[in-house]
């Protein structure tokens, strides 16, 4: 059964999904889990060695593969990786289990996030090469570009450009509390409609 309050959060890497993620599930009162931390404890590696080692497609194997041990869990935010939507099987899972949320940000914000980091390898250039700021913007640009239409579906979303951490907590707390009541509500009447329906 689809719990909406299996909250998924998605975006591009570095759209804050997992710096939000905890602070989010504390302000609902929800549990919470980083899927890309759940699959480095269950694989005994981080995932730039998981890509380097195994390849990107033994990483989005995995991500299925974790994802599927969250049907049917409830009050409970995850924040996944940014490519889990382009697999099929994964965006179904998520669409049939619970609410996604989208953590919206403009190419620049993200490669100034992300253009000291190392750990994400599809931002790196050819042989691993570190990119500058400009190449990544770009780089992110065209990979965003493709990912949108699926972000674009999500129940919820917020745009996290310009504003700080906090009050993005706040104003999705706000939402998704709004929207699981709603739903929930949503399904209750349906459920007593059914059940006259049948008397
Ligand atoms: N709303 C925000 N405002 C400013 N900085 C942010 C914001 N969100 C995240 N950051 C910074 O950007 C960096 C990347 O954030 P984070 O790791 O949370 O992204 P992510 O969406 O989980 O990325 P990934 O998909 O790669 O796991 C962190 O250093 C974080 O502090
Ligand atoms: O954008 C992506 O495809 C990725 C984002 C990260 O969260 C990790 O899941 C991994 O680095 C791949
Ligand atoms: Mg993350």
């Amino acid at each position: 059964m689809k719990h909406h309050s299996l909250i998924f959060l998605t975006g591009f890497s570095g759209s804050g999904k997992s710096t939000i993620g905890p602070l989010l599930a504390n302000s609902l009162g929800y549990g919470f889990i980083d899927l890309d931390q759940e699959i480095e404890s269950k694989a005994g590696k981080s995932i730039t060695k998981i890509f380097a080692e195994e390849g990107e497609q033994a990483f989005r194997n995995l991500e299925l593969e974790t994802l599927r041990q969250l049907t049917g869990k409830k009050e409970l935010v995850v924040s996944l990786g940014g490519g889990v939507l382009e697999n099929n099987d994964c965006y179904g899972l998520i669409r049939e289990n619970g609410t996604l949320v989208y953590l919206k940000s403009s190419p620049r914000s993200l490669a100034r996030r992300l253009c000291n980091k190392t750990d994400r390898p599809l931002l790196k250039g050819e042989h691993g090469k570190r990119l500058s700021r400009e190449e990544i913007e770009l780089k992110i640009s065209t990979i965003l570009e493709k990912r949108e239409p699926r972000y674009a579906t999500a129940d919820l979303n917020v745009q996290t450009d310009i504003k700080r951490i906090g009050f993005t907590v706040e104003e999705l707390t706000r939402k998704i509390i709004r929207f699981v009541r709603q739903a929930e509500q949503a399904r209750l009447k349906q459920q007593s409609d059914n059940n006259r329906e049948k008397q």
